[in-house]
């Protein structure tokens, strides 16, 4: 008998078949020396392990063939999966200077997959649509202001059906899970990614991690159904339940191997990219056959390359309430100051374009653009200045902003290791009174309005709803071709498929030298508070342009979903 490695997750395998004998065929590169050997089911796995014996240095890959029979290549791939060569981007380069920053797939690994033709071809609803499937080779390019002679630049592969798909339809066992703060939409993305499966790829076996990574080892799971999720998009939250930390790479692909899932779906903003990229790695360097797709997720708008994520343009939204009532409380009163703290750890989109959309504030402090208080050109004499020509004003702050004004204690983090912010709003509120009552002598009224989680507990407005069917499905699509290790986002309006790597290399922050900031502070009239020295910082770090400048929303091209 030859050395064979059975996998964990053949335990599963033979728990869940029906039927009294579970035959395993172990191919061997020699197809001579091809064996056989069966076991009953009842026997589970710690009989089967009498006839195994592990081998170093080789993995097996395993194909449930039909439900009683597994297939098991043995394949000379731990040498190849884990070298150095792997782990490096995938890029193709072709000519004027095209560059595709293409994500990894199963077949990168894993030779000779077998692939079946698209469901979705004999699908009533999708068999009208002309050219339904996307073609392997679109691309989207990442820049869409281009100049005559300037190079085509970097692209990514566009989302969407293959007509040929790497997982039939019984063999799917997927699994959702979400993680790090709540988003509006999560469950929409949740509700989308089951019935996608369902309905689209006739897939019957979709699992819940409940709570977050941690979910996946340290609790139950539950199984869903485009019942069960019928209509949890109109909640806010996620069904599923969400957690910071408990990250352990190997015990979730632990799981994973042992429950036998073979699609996972995480859902959430960077630091959960930053976990599924590697629990990517560790699946591929055991050589399983199991798609990983990250959906980004994050209220803060902070995951670079995407136009802007899921949830955004709701808590925006729902950030305008605050400032609403902020202003009307500062315009009934003399001398009245309405403050508003918004979300925003260290990004400040959601402050930004609440502003911009509201028009009623005066003054919007991000992280990315530092300030002061005393002196000419600071934020004091910007307020008496309001107060004395309006009676007046409205100040919106993110909650990462001035962070460095603030006393110089330990900086604590939370289980994710995101620093935990210091109260700015308060800080500043006790600042702002001081100054005026104690060294100005003027009287004022300042109202301080913090609707933290208000924004984000919500459910999704009507576009951010389609936006996460779009993603949602995209990634459903992309699992069953074959790709792994990737992000579902839109890029310049188009569903693409982005590598973990591009994802998690840096945050996306607002860029104050860019037009977006200009339109603020034309907006607001506040001081822009620069110096120099801000701008040698600013030049120094590489920063692409604000996303959300070129690309929509206020920029030269409007967003169009495909
Ligand atoms: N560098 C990392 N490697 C592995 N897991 C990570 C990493 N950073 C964060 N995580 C995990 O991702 C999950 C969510 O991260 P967190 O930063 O809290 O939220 P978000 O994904 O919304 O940014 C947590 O369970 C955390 O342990
Ligand atoms: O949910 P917590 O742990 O209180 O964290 C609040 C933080 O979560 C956010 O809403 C978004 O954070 P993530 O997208 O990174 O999860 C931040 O704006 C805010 O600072
Ligand atoms: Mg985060």
């Amino acid at each position: 008998m030859d050395f064979v490695v059975v996998p964990s997750c053949f335990s599963s395998l033979l728990n869940h078949s029906n039927n009294k004998n579970n035959i395993f065929y172990c191919y061997y590169n020699n197809k001579k020396n091809k064996s056989h050997f069966s076991v009953p089911s009842s026997a589970g796995i710690f009989s089967l392990r009498k006839f195994t014996t592990v081998s170093f240095g080789y993995d097996y890959r395993y194909r449930r063939g039909c439900r009683s029979k597994i297939e098991c290549s043995r394949r000379r791939v731990m040498d190849s999966s884990t070298s150095p060569e792997f782990s490096k981007p995938k890029i193709v380069i072709g000519p004027g200077g095209y560059v595709l920053e293409d994500v990894p797939h199963l077949s990168d690994y894993i030779p000779d997959l077998p692939t079946y033709p698209n469901p979705l071809q004999d699908n009533p609803a999708y068999s009208v649509v002309k050219q339904y499937f996307v073609h392997v080779d679109d691309t989207v390019p990442q820049k869409v202001v281009v100049h005559k002679d300037s190079p085509r630049g970097i692209h990514f592969r566009r989302a969407g059906p293959r007509q040929k798909v790497y997982f039939e339809s019984d063999e799917v066992h997927a699994c959702i899970v979400t993680c790090g703060g709540l988003c509006p939409g999560l469950n929409t993305v949740i509700r989308e990614i089951v019935c996608g499966l369902f309905h689209m790829y006739g897939v019957k076996k979709v699992l819940g991690i409940d709570g977050g990574y941690r979910g996946f080892y340290a609790k139950n799971t539950v199984n869903l159904n485009p019942k069960v999720v019928n209509d949890i998009h109109k909640r806010g939250g996620t069904i599923l339940g969400t957690s910071r930390g408990g990250h352990d790479t190997s015990k979730i692909v632990d799981s994973i191997q042992d429950r036998g899932i073979n699609q996972v779906y995480i859902i959430g903003g960077d630091g959960t990219q930053r976990g599924a990229s590697v629990i990517f790695e560790e699946i591929r360097r055991r050589g399983l056959k199991v798609s990983v797709a990250g959906i980004p997720k994050t209220i803060d708008n902070d995951i670079p390359v995407i136009d802007k994520s899921f949830g955004f343009d709701t808590a925006v939204e729902e950030a305008q309430r605050a400032i609403n009532a902020a202003h009307v409380e500062a315009d009934s009163i003399e001398n009245g100051i309405g403050l508003v703290k918004l979300m925003g750890r260290y990004s400040g989109f959601i402050a930004m374009h609440a502003t911009l959309a509201s028009r009623d504030v005066d003054c919007c402090l991000i992280p990315e653009s530092p300030f002061y208080l005393e002196g000419p050109g600071g934020l004091f004499e910007y307020i008496e200045r309001q107060l004395k020509e309006n009676g007046h004003m409205v100040i919106v702050i993110a909650e990462g902003a001035g962070q460095e004004l603030l006393s110089e204690s330990m900086t604590l983090k939370d289980a994710s290791g995101n620093k935990l912010l210091k109260d700015v709003g308060l800080w500043i509120s006790q600042k702002i009174k001081d100054y005026f009552s104690k060294e100005r002598k003027i009287p004022i009224n300042l109202k301080y309005i913090d609707p933290t989680y208000m924004i984000r507990a919500i459910p999704s407005n009507a576009s951010d709803n389609v936006y996460c069917t779009l993603l949602a499905q995209s990634a459903v699509h992309g699992a069953m071709a074959g790709y792994t290790g990737f992000t579902s986002g839109l890029v310049n309006g188009r569903q693409t498929y982005i590598p973990f790597n591009r994802i998690i290399e840096k945050q996306n922050k607002v860029v104050i030298t860019d037009r977006m900031w200009a339109r603020l502070l034309s907006s607001t009239n506040q001081p822009s508070f620069w110096s120099p020295k801000f701008a040698i910082g600013d030049e120094g770090n590489g920063e692409e342009p604000t996303e959300l400048l070129d690309k929509g929303i206020c920029g030269d091209e409007a967003p169009h979903f495909n």
